[in-house]
């Protein structure tokens, strides 16, 4: 496999070879062929781990059910003009709106030069993204689609030179407020978390790759749907933003995307851009963002603690020194 691997890191075209071939996984993804994923690796020999498996959309482990299809119900927009200038469905729960829209352009993303730009309220803040989806009147084209599209950005898995193993950059600069591509994995319950935390030879390690689905948990009372919170985890089956290293000054940030509401509990882990990002720059995000910074803070003065952190190698001037 490694062989096989290699081959492809230097001939990008080879006809399909096998099943647990990287490029070949990522070669039968759906998208635009701009957007194609790469693997390079500039610094040795190294190839992605073996047991890893390029997955396109998140996969749904035992325990997980979703709603059936019948519940789903989408907008009744006329229009694509419609979704973004009149009252729309789906933007009901946007609870900002009122803040960022000008000119009775409601939705949630604003237009630069053809690229959709998430409006600076949202950016700003840590509230969930509504979007139509397939259940909607509107078209696959309807502004209020962006992360539904998928990626349009081509992303390449690079191997780094400082000892963080692999990590993502793109060939085109990135706009404060695009999107940039989903985070996916297997879909488990919170009891099968613990099973694979417990697996796991470093707790903390395993926690790197595991997203709750927790967004909607305070709204259990008024819908109880939403009360069992799961997981995703990217460790062994995901796409190329599990490979996105840690950063104290970070460039992408992590949204809650919705499309079908009764799809809550299922809600999509979106990348955005909160800077502009030029071209060949290494892609990051913040692993604590905001929740464990007090207790890290506090760790990693204590001399026996360092002992058993991990230093942070992201150099950035705002860099806490370890990153658990
Ligand atoms: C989600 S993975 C990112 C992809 C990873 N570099 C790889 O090759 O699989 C997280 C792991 O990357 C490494 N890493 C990410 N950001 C880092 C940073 N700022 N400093 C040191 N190591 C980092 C750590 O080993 C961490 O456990």
């Amino acid at each position: 496999m490694r062989e096989v691997n290699l081959n492809h890191y230097n001939n990008h075209d080879p006809p399909v070879c096998d099943p647990k071939c990287h490029y070949c996984q990522i070669r039968t993804f759906k998208g635009p062929h701009w957007s194609r994923i790469c693997i390079i690796n500039e610094i040795d020999n190294d190839v992605l781990p073996e047991n890893f498996t390029f997955i396109p959309e998140s996969e749904y482990g035992e325990g997980i059910t979703l709603p059936d299809e019948s519940f789903f119900s989408g907008c009744e927009c006329s229009s694509n003009r419609q979704c973004k200038y009149e009252k729309c469905h789906c933007l009901q729960d946007m609870t900002i709106l009122e803040k960022t829209g000008r000119h009775g352009e409601a939705y949630t993303y604003s237009l630069d030069s053809a690229t959709y730009i998430l409006k600076d309220a949202y950016l700003e803040s840590r509230l969930p993204i509504y979007e139509c989806h397939q259940a909607c009147k509107c078209d696959e084209n309807c502004p209020n689609r962006v992360v539904g599209r998928g990626r349009e950005l081509p992303l390449k898995i690079f191997k780094t030179a400082d000892g963080r193993g692999w990590g993502v950059r793109c060939d085109y600069s990135i706009k404060k407020g695009q999107f940039v591509d989903k985070y996916v994995g297997e879909v488990i319950t919170s009891e099968e978390t613990e099973i694979r935390r417990k697996a796991s030879d470093i707790a903390q390690k395993k926690d790197v790759y595991l997203f709750e689905l927790d967004k909607f948990k305070g709204d259990a009372d008024r819908d109880p749907s939403l009360a069992n919170t799961v997981f995703v985890d990217g460790e062994f089956r995901s796409g190329p933003t599990r490979f996105i290293n840690h950063s104290c000054d970070p460039n992408l940030r992590i949204f809650a995307r919705v499309g079908d509401h009764s799809l809550k509990r299922f809600h999509d882990l979106a990348f955005f851009a909160i800077k502009d990002i030029p071209a060949g720059t290494e892609l990051t995000f913040d692993y604590v963002d905001g929740v464990d910074e007090e207790k890290l803070a506090i760790e990693s003065k204590d001399k026996k603690k360092q002992k058993q952190m991990t230093k942070c190698l992201c150099k950035s001037k705002k860099c806490r020194g370890y990153l658990w």
